[in-house]
């Protein structure tokens, strides 16, 4: 059976966190993403006006699925398409032998600027897998049977490397028991019900419930129903919210009040510093916050944000899948 590790580096203000991985005989930086089902790398058939400074894929290791395309589009409006190749790819000495990568032959102005990334790996369910006109599978999910046990884990960290383990819970990674709650793919996500939340020193998550939420480590930030985001702000001198920057921002001056929300049996935390995401501008005089409220739509979004704070279990090991989450 198969278990294995790998390091997330984070990004710039831990933007986003890259894994180093081999797809047939190309290392590639990619970000996992457990809010996608593509994995989609720059390659040999991506535009040289696109992939200056990126890491590619060589195409001439893999076998073409003929007729396969692809294309997917991100609510940020970012995207990419192309072709689809199967080859041999090793994520932390875990090998799937016949994985779909996805080969860009047209990508985004995010994705081009960001040469720290070569790609994405996704891990939501492969059921939002956008290959055409036969559906691909996700990496997880082809190796899944091939695992000692079928999970992966994301311990993420704030300014420092974390790591994704596969087939395996490393009990040195979390303190404290592991709370499960069952998880709703339907939508194709790591969908789950956040409870109550609290602001500082209230520790008691009692107040009005979240609602549906969904695991993302391929999301920056903190996204929550505009009522909650107004609630924590209040207790933000000088906290404003300007459509101009985007979101929520506040002097950098304030120490952030810590977020914590009840899910399943626990209450889990996230730092007022990890709320403090990082200055809109080189004054540094103003900061954007870390948790925002949602453009109107239902799904809260625990992203980077809050994922980094925990040890956090994506378990396909019962009959139905449950997410873990234990305090690091
Ligand atoms: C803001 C990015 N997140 C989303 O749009 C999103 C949403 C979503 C749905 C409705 C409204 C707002 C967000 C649902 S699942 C979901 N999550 C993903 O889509 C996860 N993949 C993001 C990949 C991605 C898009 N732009 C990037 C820039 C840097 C690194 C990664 C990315």
């Amino acid at each position: 059976a198969q278990e294995g590790s790998v390091a997330a580096n984070p990004q710039a203000e831990d933007e986003a966190y890259v894994c180093p991985v081999t797809a047939g005989s190309s290392q590639l930086n990619l970000d996992f993403d457990t809010g996608s089902a593509d994995l989609w790398v720059f390659a040999t058939d991506t535009p040289s006006s696109e992939s200056q400074g990126h890491n590619l894929y060589d195409t001439s290791s893999g076998q073409q699925i003929d007729g396969a395309t692809w294309d997917i589009t991100y609510q940020d409006q970012s995207g990419s398409k192309g072709v689809v190749f199967s080859d041999t790819v090793v994520v932390g000495g875990v090998t799937a032998t016949s994985q779909a990568v996805e080969a860009a032959t047209s990508v985004s102005t995010q994705f081009v600027q960001n040469t720290g990334s070569d790609g994405l790996l996704g891990l939501a369910f492969s059921s939002i897998n956008t290959v055409q006109p036969q559906q691909q599978t996700t990496f997880f999910d082809t190796v899944a049977d091939s695992l000692a046990a079928k999970l992966f884990t994301a311990d993420l960290k704030k300014g420092e490397a974390g790591s994704y383990d596969f087939g395996y819970i490393d009990d040195s990674k979390h303190t404290g028991d592991i709370t499960y709650v069952d998880v709703d793919n339907s939508q194709g996500f790591w969908g789950f019900t956040a409870g109550g939340y609290s602001v500082g020193d209230d520790t008691s998550a009692g107040g009005d419930s979240i609602g549906s939420a969904i695991a993302d480590t391929g999301t920056t930030l903190l996204y929550v129903p505009s009522s909650v985001a107004s609630a924590y702000y209040q207790n933000v001198d000088g906290a404003e919210n300007d459509s101009s920057q985007g979101g929520y921002v506040f002097p950098c001056s304030n120490t952030l009040p810590d977020f914590h929300v009840a899910i399943g049996s626990g209450v889990f935390t996230v730092p007022g510093s990890y709320i403090n995401y990082a200055p809109t501008d080189s004054s540094g005089s103003t900061c954007f916050g870390g948790l925002q409220g949602g453009d109107g739509q239902s799904l809260s979004i625990f992203g980077d944000i809050f994922l980094k704070a925990h040890f956090v279990v994506f378990d396909q090991t019962q009959d139905s899948p449950r997410l873990g989450f234990a305090p690091q």
